[in-house]
Formats: structure tokens, C-alpha cells, sequence
């Protein structure tokens, strides 16, 4: 099966182009294998690039742990780049089909993608979370099982859950131990991808991620835009932020109301192309 590597701040994607490879079933059940940095081709997820009646393509993106996600921010700029690199689309904005609804990346002239991400969903039905009321979820108290730690949360929804916790230094915190048992916390229905950020000055981020289903991350697309819409929300932010990752920058920006759209600017590279033997 051939496929194309991408990354995209160091978050990096097996993508298999379905016109090539129409058995999407028998692959995404072996995305495990082929994220597998051993015995497989090592990614943090597969993303599949497939026709669309809703929109000019469709993508499908699948964890590492062989889980199927809503949406990719990294992946959906990289998604943009190959397709108009494949000729699949001829314009420099294109509309994807997406778990979180139909978004729309831009190719820029500096390389970056700029993408349309959509509104942020807020309330705790949307995310989905329990046990903190029916309102918008921006900040309330929770509890990390697995340490006993006493963390306030605030929980967004980009189409993906996620839980933005802010804190003083994001070096200090054991991602290992503290961002799988905040992932499969019992408030989390769907589970959640987990950010821990920090604000430097100004709207100046640092943030660190642990990936449901995928685990660490050197970045997150969706996650840095939930973290700027929590950080907006809470006052530590106005209307745009630059988020430093482990992988690389992303700059976000919001308007600040649960209508206005989310857009995220950042880039996507490919590694390789190649085979694997399924
Ligand atoms: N692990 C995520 C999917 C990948 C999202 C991330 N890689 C991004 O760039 O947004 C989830 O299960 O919701």
C-alpha cells in the first residue's frame, strides 16, 4: 500500500490517498500496526483523503491506538497541502468534510495553511462532560484520579473533546502519568485530549499535549484552538494567541463569541513517501 508521511509541528500522519486504496475498513484497522514506530511505517495517527458529495474532499482520521477521531488541526493542514499537491483540487481553499462538520483550510503564500476551524462548541452536552452542570463548561474543579490532584478544567470542543488546564510551568507536570488518567477520566464519556498550558506574557502560550488515543504529541491542532478559546474565556487572552508546542508554533485566532469561527495558521511538511506491506 503506498502512502505519503506528513507532519505538521512535529505531529506527524501516515496519509493514504482512498482512490489508491478504496479498502478504508481493512487499513484503518491496522492503523495500530502502521503508527507502530517498530514494525510499522511510526505516526500518530493515519489520515484518509477520500471523495466527498458534501464538499471538495473528505477526510478521515484515525489515533494510534486505532481509534477514530472527529477532526485533526495538524492533519487538516497537511491534508490541504498534499491534495492541491496532488491536483485533486485546483484552488488554494478548499472545504473538507470533517466529524467536526465542513472546514476550510487556505494555502498561503508563506507555505502555512490558514484554516477555518469552525465555531467552538461550550456546553457540556456538545463536549460531551458530566457532572458540571448543562452550562458552557469554561472553568471548573476536577479531580485527576489517578495522583489526587485538584486541577481547575476548562473543557471545549473543537468536534474533539478537550481539557485545557492551566498551570504555572508546564515542564513540571508528569505528562506521562497525569494525561492518561485525565484522558479516560469518568467526567469524559468520549475521553479527552488533554492540554497543559502556560501563559508567557502578553497572548504568548506554552503548551504541552497528551493525545486521546495517541498519548504525547509534540503538538495539536485542535487542542491549541481549545486552549486559546479557554484562555479567551477566562481573561488570560484577547482575540489571538501564539502557542509554542514541543513541535513547533501555531497562531490562533478568535473573535471571542460562541458564534465566531476559530481560525488556526500554521505549517505542514512532507517527510516521505512509500510502501508497506498490510
Ligand atoms: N487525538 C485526537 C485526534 C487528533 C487531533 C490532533 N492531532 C490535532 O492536531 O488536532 C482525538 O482523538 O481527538
Amino acid at each position: 500500500m503506498h502512502f505519503t508521511k506528513w507532519q505538521a509541528c512535529g505531529n506527524d500522519f501516515v496519509f493514504i490517498n482512498a482512490a489508491e486504496n478504496p479498502d478504508i475498513k481493512s487499513i484503518s484497522d491496522q492503523a495500530k500496526l502502521i503508527c507502530d514506530r517498530h514494525y510499522g511505517v511510526g505516526a500518530d495517527g493515519v489520515i484518509f483523503i477520500l471523495p466527498s458529495e458534501a464538499a471538495d474532499l473528505k477526510m478521515r482520521i484515525f489515533n494510534s491506538d486505532g481509534s477514530e477521531a472527529e477532526m485533526c488541526g495538524n492533519g487538516i493542514r497537511a491534508f490541504a497541502k498534499w491534495a492541491f499537491e496532488l491536483g485533486l483540487v485546483n484552488e488554494k481553499k478548499i472545504s473538507v468534510e470533517t466529524g467536526a462538520g465542513i472546514l476550510y483550510p487556505e494555502l498561503l503564500d508563506d507555505g502555512n495553511v490558514r484554516v477555518d476551524m469552525g465555531v467552538p462548541h461550550l456546553s457540556a452536552k456538545e463536549i460531551p462532560v458530566l457532572g458540571f452542570g448543562d452550562g458552557t463548561v469554561v472553568d471548573k474543579p476536577l479531580i485527576n484520579g489517578g495522583t489526587g490532584k485538584h486541577y481547575q478544567v476548562s473543557c471545549v470542543s473543537m468536534g474533539n473533546p478537550h481539557c485545557v488546564i492551566f498551570v504555572d510551568d508546564v515542564n513540571a507536570i508528569d505528562l506521562p502519568g497525569e494525561g492518561h488518567q485525565l484522558e479516560i477520566d469518568a467526567h469524559f464519556p468520549n475521553k479527552t485530549n488533554v492540554e497543559f498550558a502556560q501563559k508567557l506574557s502578553g497572548n504568548h502560550f506554552r503548551m504541552r499535549v497528551w493525545e486521546r488515543g495517541t498519548g504525547i504529541t509534540l503538538a495539536c491542532g485542535t487542542g491549541t484552538c481549545a486552549a486559546v478559546v479557554a484562555a479567551i474565556l477566562n481573561g488570560f487572552a484577547d482575540k489571538s494567541a501564539d502557542v509554542d508546542l514541543d513541535g513547533g508554533s501555531l497562531h490562533i485566532d478568535w473573535a471571542g463569541s460562541s458564534k465566531d469561527h476559530v481560525y488556526m495558521t500554521g505549517p505542514a511538511v512532507k517527510v516521505f513517501e512509500g510502501d508497506i506491506s498490510l
